[in-house]
């Protein structure tokens, strides 16, 4: 079967692993210079107990953001302000267990100041993750619309599945749109598995979602519907251009010439499709069921 690999990010941050455990042995070298061990009785548990809480949490925050985000600006930036708050948090925590003499107040005085240094380092962070996301949400336009929810992408095209697409057609009706639909089925498919093999099969179909992506408009959206077939929401178009869009991509899927990976073979596949308008007043599932029917028939209309 084809597979995305789903890795952390943890092997490009090797550096920020290193400075994560210097935030935290700084703060455990400078309160034990400092300080000497407090009485068990002296000891506030409850303190403790809240305290050690953002300690962890702060950390488990930054072990996060290493898993997950790409090395760059935006990852530097919260790395720095959670890794601030970190050696804040940690010191607040040693000097539960520690008495400082007078000559070393400073440090408990000095404690916060790297947590406020560390929140105006993650205040520009956001502002530059708002516009790193706002970036990444252009690229994303036609994979995914207003709604996010990573539970329902498909992990063979990185498309969003059926019920996405049905949900953002019910909105887009809902907020007075008016549009066209389409649902694209691949010629043949099952063919093409047995011949090539299950795992070309996924290939296939991933290659074909970067195809219709790239035919479509900024404003329109693309998902897996299921299976071999792909829906299509079609905003703002007449009859002629929305035809017009699904012919083309039916035409662009006749033309691709798919690599076999273990030949050089080409391999061409086709496809049809149904297209149908989509008003505020249409009725979706009688759409949908309309245009299922049609290429269950196996009617070629547009393409
Ligand atoms: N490789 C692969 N195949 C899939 C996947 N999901 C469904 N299929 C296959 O897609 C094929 C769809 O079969 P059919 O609905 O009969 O479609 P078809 O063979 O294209 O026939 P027509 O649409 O009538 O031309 C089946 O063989 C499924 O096993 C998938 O995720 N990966």
């Amino acid at each position: 079967m084809f597979k995305l690999r789903n890795h952390t990010q943890f092997g490009h941050h090797k550096g920020w692993l290193v400075f994560t455990v210097a935030v935290l042995s700084l703060a455990l070298v400078l309160s034990l210079n400092a300080g000497s061990p407090k009485l068990f009785a002296e000891i506030s548990w409850l303190d403790i107990l809240g305290e050690g809480s953002i300690v962890l949490l702060t950390l488990a925050w930054i072990l996060s953001a290493l898993a997950s985000r790409p090395p760059g600006k935006v990852t530097r930036y919260i790395v720095i302000g959670l890794g601030c708050i970190l050696f804040s948090a940690s010191l607040d925590l040693l000097d539960e267990f520690l008495r400082y003499p007078p000559a070393s107040h400073w440090l408990s005085m000095i404690e916060s100041f790297p947590a406020v240094v560390g929140m105006l380092v993650m205040t520009g962070a956001l502002y530059l993750w708002h516009h790193e996301q706002r970036a990444i949400n252009i690229q994303l336009r036609r994979r995914e619309w207003d709604y996010r929810d990573h539970g329902e992408i498909d992990p063979i095209t990185q498309l969003y599945r059926g019920e996405y697409w049905q949900a953002r057609a019910a909105a887009f009706q809902e907020s007075g749109g008016n549009g066209y639909v389409a649902i694209i089925d691949i010629n043949d498919f099952s063919y093409f598995n047995e011949r090539y093999g299950q795992a070309e099969g996924d290939r296939y179909l991933h290659e074909v979602a970067q195809l219709l992506i790239m035919n479509l408009r900024q404003q329109d959206l693309a998902c897996r519907y299921a299976g071999d077939r792909f829906a299509l929401l079609l905003p703002d178009v007449c009859e002629t251009q929305a035809y017009n869009i699904v012919k083309q991509i039916c035409i662009s899927i006749e033309h691709v010439a798919f690599r076999h990976q273990a030949s050089a073979e080409a391999i061409y596949t086709s496809a049809r499709a149904e297209v149908a308008q989509l008003t505020p007043v249409s009725h979706l599932p009688n759409i949908l069921r309309g245009m299922l029917g049609k290429l269950e028939k196996g009617q070629r209309t547009a393409a």
